[in-house]
């Protein structure tokens, strides 16, 4: 639990209290966590973690810090010792549960500063090696450049880091290595108005004067003159960053970084704190310019760049980008530019974080033989926000594997070994299988989150929205019917459908998707990185390998090989499939930090929300099973070896079953039944037993101890006795002599005997002498030799090992990535024929539209001319409407005249129709003439036919006649 205060308890004097005692006998502290990991690399040989997880400002940094200074300082004592008792190593003693054979230096300054209650970590590092400083020195350069004042911590780590410290077999620090995931790079360039950017910024600024790089970096002013500093808070209550740097450069030193590195170091938030202060015009989609203003930026920014400033002018405003194999110029709008400059910011700031790292690790791995390591894992907690983004996402499933591997460790494999030792024991479910919740996010077959959110940012006008509408159809509008994914039930689509929520072990949270893609991809200008990447500064170019271009002697211009593309889902998934790789082959020991009020004030705690953290973290569910199960065991010949002590004569001499053996014992033990249980191959027991038991122990120990001790001092008072009656006797031996030689020494023959003695012998013996000497040099030459070529074998093995471990794991992951292309391929490859067939379906239904629209087209086109001869008989007709409207009024006045013409000649009609009566009966009268007149006609007519015909007879008589 925070204490928010500064408490004497991580002294030498706890150091010392905590040393080589067993759990029970102290109470709960961070040392103890520690000394037991230590203890269990020395008992089970085997590597440790130390999994230090917790809120934001629980305090899961300050205990990483406290483990690896108790681990520095008892480990260095180690060496010491060992070097002083030229030991063979940790002490396995049997069976028995010793700590290493390990105290802290009798003499050394602990001892002497024991007395005055300072801190650990300022006697540490003074006393300690230049190994176990440059460990403990790692951590400010860390800090600085991936620390921040949010609100809820002063000094919040925005990364995740996994240290690791080697052991040689001899129990002495052999090197460390350290691993981050996930740096907030986003915190570069915005944050909360009541948040900082990462310390370094400020405390170069405050600095840069007193390390001469005022000038160098062409950094004159304070924060509030660089835009991506001024917008949010710049002091901590009670930080002077002059100090800090100052600590921020001896750490440097100390872990090695020369004085040009660390220029280059600097040279990076520098660039960061000018680009900053450029000034974009332009508005809406208009082409992009530098304001006035901004060139004399431009120009310190290209100067530290080491590239030249037209290029880069261009660059940012008309990047030349890809199109086929064509490249075009591109305009950026005042947003894009400004947002590729963002980008570009974090992209070098998380390279030069990596590369620190780098460095770091590089000062402390050292060429000897790494057998065993502790491993401290720091990491953020679950974070439930009002509005939760993808970091938020990735740190989840961070957690929610973590507590995955806690689950197991703690419930399922006690559990299984309660089976498998038949126990009577019924297995309880706690309901902590988190397996679909990981699956949902991580899996790629059937497809998971990540790997669809991959797999949208490869697809051509993809959007967030796109995303979005993919996972729904994916997870949530298929629910109803047979569930297709494992992790399906922990997904639901959120009210607004701009998002989702997740069910995870912590809670349901819910994430708004908008900027995933961009997030995912992490994009920067190529054409910036591409010019970055020919600059003149190495330090800066090496930043952008990935981005160089090789131009041949031929001219043609190649991509420089590169690593495969990564997105960032991706590269979060292998380094956490690598961590719990290595979490894999070690033994985990858990810390749960609680943070006690949300006011960082000491003395105060919110009941609730310390509960939310235990419920959040597993602790409860621990101690429910814990208080259910058997959570102490040894194996049989362990228990035996252990306690047969405390029953002398149970057990007969001779050989005994390990299993009825213990059972003896712990029956002569008089203990509760209740309390033990004998599986097959171990004895298991409820808390607090074997505490009493290792009492007893102690106290028989004691006694046995004492009383040897007394047979000890025995002994020696009775050799002491002897020596002193020897020499008694030779007193007497030589005052005899001498007194001979005093008899002797004036006769003649006497000076003679003992002038010729010697040169009967020296001949010979010089001879002698001289051969072995020689023998001597050569064998003490060879010995040498071969020493050396020993060393340097054993560098090149650790070398070797370490490349060999470092191709494996980069080959591991390559697989990996591989496979996941080719289940994305496969999908891909489905989708493509589906595709294909529906874009074979979509040609016919082209083809139909072509005709259609061909048809419609000579439709149109008729329908046109249609209209234009529509347009023009209009036109026609509108010339006749006025054309007929004058005729029209003509004919009105016609019509008048005609009127009046047909009143006239209506009277003239009925005057002319009485003429016509008149006519008419005359034309009867005619007509009656005309019929008798032509009665008379057609009569004259018959007649004259039938002379005619009278005629013709005759005429025939008389041709025949003729
Ligand atoms: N054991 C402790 N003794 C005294 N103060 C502590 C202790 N642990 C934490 N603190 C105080 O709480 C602050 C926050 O702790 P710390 O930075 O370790 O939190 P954290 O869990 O690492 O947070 P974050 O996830 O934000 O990095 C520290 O700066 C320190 O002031």
């Amino acid at each position: 639990m925070n204490p928010y205060r500064s408490l004497p308890i991580y002294t030498p004097r706890i150091v010392a209290q905590y040393r080589q005692k067993r759990r029970e006998e102290n109470p709960p502290h961070i040392f103890a966590v520690a000394e037991r990991a230590w203890q269990q690399v020395g008992e089970e040989r085997e590597s440790q973690s130390i999994l230090i997880t917790g809120e934001s400002g629980a305090g899961k940094t300050e205990n990483t810090k406290k483990v690896i200074q108790y681990l520095a300082a008892i480990a260095s004592s180690a060496s010491s010792s060992m070097a002083e008792s030229s030991s063979s190593g940790l002490i396995k003693s049997g069976s028995q549960s010793l700590a290493p054979a390990i105290g802290l230096p009798r003499s050394s300054s602990f001892k002497g500063k024991e007395a005055s209650d300072i801190d650990l970590a300022s006697v540490a590092s003074s006393s300690l090696g230049l190994l176990e400083r440059q460990i403990l020195q790692a951590n400010p350069i860390l800090e600085a450049f991936g620390n921040a004042q949010t609100m809820r911590n002063n000094n919040s780590s925005r990364f995740g880091k996994f240290i690791k410290i080697f052991f040689s077999p001899a129990g002495a620090i052999a090197g460390a290595n350290i691993d981050w995931y996930l740096l907030e790079k986003s915190r570069v360039t915005a944050r909360a108005s009541g948040e900082r950017c990462f310390h370094v910024f400020y405390q170069l600024l405050a600095g840069a004067k007193e390390a001469g790089l005022t000038d160098k970096l062409l950094l004159h002013g304070a924060a509030d003159q660089f835009d991506f500093l001024k917008k949010s808070r710049q002091q901590i209550d009670g930080v002077d960053d002059l100090s800090e740097w100052r600590l921020l450069k001896d750490a440097l030193d100390v872990v090695g970084f020369s004085s040009s590195e660390q220029f280059e170091l600097f040279r990076i938030p520098a660039i960061i704190l000018h680009i900053g202060n450029l000034a974009i015009t332009g508005s809406g989609s208009d082409q992009a310019f530098f304001a006035p203003e901004s060139q004399a930026i431009a120009d310190k920014v290209c100067h530290l760049l080491g590239i030249d400033v037209s290029e880069f002018t261009k660059t940012v405003l008309r990047p030349k980008v890809r199109a086929g194999r064509e490249w075009v110029t591109q305009s950026r709008s005042k947003k894009q530019a400004e947002d590729e400059l963002g980008a570009l910011c974090k992209f070098v700031y998380e390279k030069t974080f990596g590369w620190m790292v780098e460095r770091i690790n590089r000062a402390l791995d050292r060429p000897s033989a790494k057998a065993l390591s502790i491993g401290v894992l720091d990491i953020a907690g679950f974070e439930i926000f009002e509005q939760n983004s993808y970091e938020q996402l990735l740190i989840n499933f961070t957690n929610e594997k973590l507590q995955q591997f806690f689950n197991f460790h703690m419930f399922t494999l006690e559990q299984e070994e309660y089976t498998r030792e038949g126990i009577e024991w019924n297995f309880v479910n706690f309901g902590l299988d988190l397996q679909p919740t990981i699956e949902l996010i991580e899996s790629s077959m059937p497809i998971g989150i990540l790997s669809c959110l991959d797999e949208e940012c490869i697809m051509p006008k993809a959007t967030d929205r796109s995303f979005c509408e993919k996972v729904h159809d994916l997870w949530e509008t298929r629910k109803g019917s047979a569930p297709k994914h494992p992790g399906e039930s922990k997904f639901k689509a959120d009210r607004l459908r701009d998002g989702f929520l997740v069910k995870h072990y912590a809670g349901d949270v819910e994430y708004k998707i908008e900027g995933w893609l961009e997030k995912n991809k992490d994009p920067i200008n190529e054409a910036v990185a591409r010019l970055c990447a020919g600059s003149e500064i190495p330090a800066v170019a090496s930043l952008f390998t990935e981005y160089a271009e090789d131009t041949s002697p031929t001219g043609v211009v190649k991509k420089v090989k590169r690593g495969a593309f990564r997105t960032v889902g991706q590269r979060h998934k292998e380094q956490l499939g690598q961590l719990m790789k290595q979490l894999g082959t070690t033994q985990p020991h858990f810390v749960r930090c609680i943070v006690p009020n949300s006011e960082k004030r000491p003395g105060k705690l919110e009941a609730n929300l310390v509960l939310d953290q235990l419920r959040c973290n597993g602790v409860l569910e621990g101690i429910r099973i814990a208080r259910l199960g058997y959570p102490n065991r040894h194996s049989f010949a362990e228990f035996r070896s252990r306690y047969e002590v405390l029953t002398p004569g149970v057990i007969p001499p001779g050989y005994v079953d390990g299993r009825k053996a213990a059972e003896k014992i712990a029956s002569a033990l008089e203990l509760d039944k209740a309390f033990y249980k004998v599986g097959a191959t171990k004895i298991f027991f409820k808390a607090g037993v074997l505490a009493e038991l290792e009492e007893r122990r102690d106290n028989l120990l004691t006694d046995i101890f004492r009383r040897f001790q007394s047979a000890a001092r025995m002994h020696i008072a009775q050799r002491r006795i002897r020596k002193l009656l020897n020499r008694a006797q030779a007193i007497k031996t030589i005052q005899r002599n001498a007194r001979v030689y005093i008899a002797l020494r004036d006769w003649p023959w006497w000076s003679l005997y003992v002038k010729v003695r010697p040169l009967l012998a020296a001949t010979k013996a010089d001879d002698e002498l001289v051969k072995k000497q020689a023998e001597l040099a050569i064998a003490k030459e060879r010995e040498q030799r071969e020493q050396e070529e020993r060393k340097r074998l054993e560098e090149l093995k650790t070398t070797l090992a370490a490349e060999k471990a470092k191709i494996e794991d980069e080959l591991s992951s390559e697989r990996r990535i591989g496979r996941d292309r080719d289940e994305m391929l496969a999908r891909l490859k489905t989708r493509e024929a589906d595709l294909l067939e529906k874009i074979k379906e979509l040609e016919g239904d082209l083809d139909i539209l072509g005709s259609d629209r061909e048809q419609a087209i000579a439709s149109a086109d008729k329908a046109k001319s249609k209209l234009e001869r529509l347009q023009l008989d209009f036109d026609a007709m509108m010339d006749q409407a006025s054309m007929l409207e004058k005729q029209s009024t003509q004919i009105r006045q016609r019509e008048a005249d005609l009127l009046k013409e047909s009143q006239q000649r209506t009277s003239n009609q009925s005057r002319l129709e009485g003429e016509k009566d008149t006519l008419s009966r005359e034309v009867e009268t005619l007509k009656r003439e005309v019929g008798q007149k032509e009665e008379a006609v057609k009569r004259s007519r018959e007649r004259n036919d039938l002379a005619v015909k009278e005629l013709e007879k005759r005429l025939q008589l008389e041709k025949t006649r003729k």
